[in-house]
């Protein structure tokens, strides 16, 4: 007897190919491929005109910036933060995080994501949120070494990892969340390394991000922020590096050599003109890349479809080059790459055997599904987050036929809406 059993869907299968065949799910497991002629089962769900792909990997988010969806637009970087947004992240208390981080997850859920990276403040609210949902996540506490929190922020995190790492069911890991070398001085990045040395955690940090980030770290310590991370033993530990646009050839031999892992962001990079990331020469390098979608305040949706296509189109056009990433890597990038980035490559971001049923159902019956040529190349350019039909996670079914089981949608919008209105009043008033 199967939990679950997915009958006669088109299987993303690990190794590439789709074929027509059944899934079986035993309590948090895949525990079968192939055809299951009667299933016995508590469910069995119709799959037929449906694509089954493993649930999408967001490997780089801010959760609770949905309540600054929309507020600050059209800015660069450096000044986006400066002027916006960390006055505005002033004012959250641990409730706006909680209610804002379950508003992330509902859309991340409805767009097909069953697993993210967040780094943020009051994480043991996020927690919360992740646990109560059914979403897997991995979570550190954001630190800014030139802040008075500096010290508060290094022992929260301890806190934090021994608390939650693998707790939620295993559904939670916990990394270290030093915020960027112009926020976390050498010496601050010394006590990060040290403490990822004693608890024995990866770390999670913006790299690379924008060219002046770039120009102001080889102008202060004649090194760039990836030879200066490798200087100051920071990745030393099982990096997550988010973003690396500007990332010459020497940085990459160094990410290839200390085996960083990348979380790209096609749209939050566009969206605050930072530049596009040399994707084509990190995969040719040897490099893991994983795809994020950034907080919402700077992408501005949590929409891993959106953001394979704009990744496989991206590094098209910046390169004159049809081949720069073709669908089959964005799909891999969105998934298991995204899985491996995330230090969860045995667990999540594949369809096998033995592996977590995370699980994407998409909705083929559609006109944009038609003619079927290739349905990796339909999910790449023609799919839509709204043809997201059923998302299992860890086993679970959190959305049922376009339906929520675990969160109630009126009351998160009516919290969500209240709060973020609140916080944008609160930053006009200062
Ligand atoms: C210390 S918690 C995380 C911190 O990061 C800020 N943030 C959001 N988006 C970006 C980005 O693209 N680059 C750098 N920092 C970013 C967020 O607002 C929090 O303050
Ligand atoms: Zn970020």
């Amino acid at each position: 007897m199967f939990n679950i059993v997915l009958k006669g869907g088109d299987v993303l299968g690990a190794d590439g190919q789709i074929r027509q065949t059944d899934i079986a799910i035993s309590g948090s497991i895949i525990t079968q491929i192939g055809t299951i002629p009667e299933p016995q089962a508590n469910r069995v769900i119709d799959c037929r005109n449906k694509l089954i792909v493993p649930g999408f990997v967001n490997t780089h988010t801010h959760a609770a910036m949905t309540l600054f969806r929309s507020y600050a637009d059209d800015m660069m970087l450096m000044d986006w933060l400066q002027t916006k947004i960390w006055p505005a992240e002033a004012n959250l208390t641990s409730e706006d995080v909680y209610w804002g981080t379950l508003l992330a997850i509902a859309e991340m859920i409805k767009s097909g994501t069953t697993c993210f990276a967040d780094m943020y403040f009051f994480m043991p609210d996020v927690a919360k949120a992740v646990a109560e949902s059914g979403i897997r996540a991995v979570l550190s506490r954001g630190m800014a070494g030139v802040t008075p929190s500096a010290n508060q922020a290094l022992a929260e995190s301890e806190s934090f990892y021994n608390e939650w790492h693998n707790a939620g069911d295993g559904r939670i890991t916990v990394m270290l969340g030093p915020h960027a070398p112009y926020t976390c001085p050498p010496d601050y990045l010394k006590k990060v390394t040290a403490l990822a040395g004693k608890l024995g955690a990866e770390i999670h940090i913006h790299l690379s991000e924008t060219a002046g980030e770039v120009a102001d770290c080889t102008k202060q310590y004649n090194k760039s922020p990836i030879a200066l991370m490798q200087e100051l033993g920071v990745l030393d530990h099982g990096t997550l590096a988010a973003h690396c646009v500007h990332v010459s050839p020497e940085d990459i031999a160094i990410m290839k050599e200390k085996g960083v892992r990348v979380a790209h962001n096609p749209g939050s990079n566009m969206k605050l003109a930072s530049g596009v990331a040399p994707i084509p020469q990190m995969l040719q390098a040897g490099i893991c890349v994983g795809l994020g979608t950034d907080g919402a305040a700077s992408n501005n949706n949590l929409d891993m479809v959106e953001e394979l296509r704009l990744v496989a189109t991206l590094h098209k056009v910046h390169g004159l080059d049809p081949l720069a990433v073709p669908a089959k890597a964005a799909v891999d990038m969105a998934t298991v790459q995204g899985a491996k980035a995330l230090g969860l490559g045995q667990v999540t971001g594949q369809l096998e055997t033995g592996y977590k049923a995370d699980i994407t159902i998409f909705d083929m019956q559609q006109p944009h599904w038609h003619p079927r040529h290739d349905r990796i190349s339909l999910l790449a350019y023609a799919a839509s987050a709204h043809d997201v039909h059923t998302v299992i996670v860890d086993g679970k079914i959190l959305l049922d036929n376009r339906q929520f089981t675990t969160i109630d949608q009126e009351q998160l919008f009516a919290e969500a809406d209240r709060r973020g209105m609140q916080l944008v009043k609160k930053s006009h008033t200062k």
